[in-house]
């Protein structure tokens, strides 16, 4: 076997920021606004301070605006979701990131479900999933959106191969089974309690790591020539899959860092900028 495609996550996102750059530019001369992505932090991990400045500086690269909302960890429930109302309601802000995980006493699903759908440019809510099941416009959940770029990017056809996605999170693993069904895979999910994971990665053509488990999925697991596919973002920026054992199994690859993390911010850029079209009573698809 040859080398497998070391899949470069920083071009796919470079060229879907550039895009999103352009919009931001169009927007700007017709309508004189500066679109505006908010960032809404509670707590002080570090990993999520750095995505989340990651996120900001994004923003401003491609000539946004950005916010940053920081609550303390002991925040309550309906102190957050005052705030998230209140940011929701602000003309000026076109698009709110709320950064998961959120502290535990905190429903984080009623916090993203306070998100209005036209700013949900991070497609984390109810609303989001369903437009996105059911093949309507709306904004797609970031992670997996970033990765639909990196399958349109290298031309990865996912129709009729089997797509094994591991994990089943609301913003990760469940949103990516979706959309590589609307690419026409036959999917599987499969999870912790799955019985004899390794066999059930074995059948997958192209194989998504979404567990949070860092180098978990062992290249002994992989069919020869899958599409490896790692979303996992473990602390020290280790993915979910073993690459050195993965990489000679597969026959494209996502590195870790490089690979699914740039694209998943841009994803959110480019969403931020749509949003802004659509809240300026713009035709995003004509900018
Ligand atoms: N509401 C919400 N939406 C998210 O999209 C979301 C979230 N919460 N919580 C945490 C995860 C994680 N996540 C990452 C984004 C970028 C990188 C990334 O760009 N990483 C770099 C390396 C990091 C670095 O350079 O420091 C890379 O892979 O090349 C990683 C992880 C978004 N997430």
């Amino acid at each position: 076997m040859s080398d497998p495609t070391i899949i470069d996550g920083k071009k796919v996102s470079k060229q879907v920021q550039e895009q999103a750059a352009q919009r931001v530019e169009k927007i700007k001369q017709a309508t004189g606004v500066t679109p505006c992505l908010v960032t809404v932090l509670v707590g002080s991990d570090p990993a999520s301070i750095t995505y989340t400045q990651m996120k900001r500086k994004r923003c401003e690269a491609v000539g946004m605006k950005s916010m940053k909302v920081e609550l303390p960890t002991e925040t309550t429930t309906d102190q957050l979701l005052a705030k998230i109302k209140e940011l929701g309601d602000d003309p000026a802000i076109h698009g709110i990131l709320l950064q998961h995980p959120v502290p535990s006493q905190i429903d984080e699903r009623a916090a993203f479900e306070a998100i209005p759908a036209s700013k949900d440019v991070d497609g984390v809510t109810i609303a989001s999933f369903g437009a996105m099941a059911f093949d309507l416009p709306g904004f797609g959940c970031a992670t997996p959106a970033g990765i639909c770029d990196l399958i349109d990017a290298y031309d990865i056809d996912c129709t009729g191969k089997h797509a094994v996605v591991i994990g089943r999170s609301p913003i990760l693993g469940k949103p990516m089974a979706m959309m590589l069904l609307a690419r026409h895979a036959t999917v599987t999910i499969c999870h912790s309690r799955t019985v004899d994971l390794p066999s059930v990665v074995k059948q997958g053509d192209i194989v998504v790591a979404a567990v949070g488990i860092p180098n978990f999925v062992k290249g002994d697991w992989l069919k020869e020539g899958a599409i490896v596919l790692d979303a996992g973002y473990n602390p020290g920026n280790v993915g979910d899959c073993d690459y050195e054992s993965c990489f000679p199994k597969s026959s494209m690859i996502t590195p870790v860092p490089g690979g699914v993390g740039p694209t998943t911010i841009a994803a959110l850029i480019n969403q931020t900028s749509i949003g802004a079209a659509r809240q300026l009573g713009l035709d995003p698809n004509n900018l």
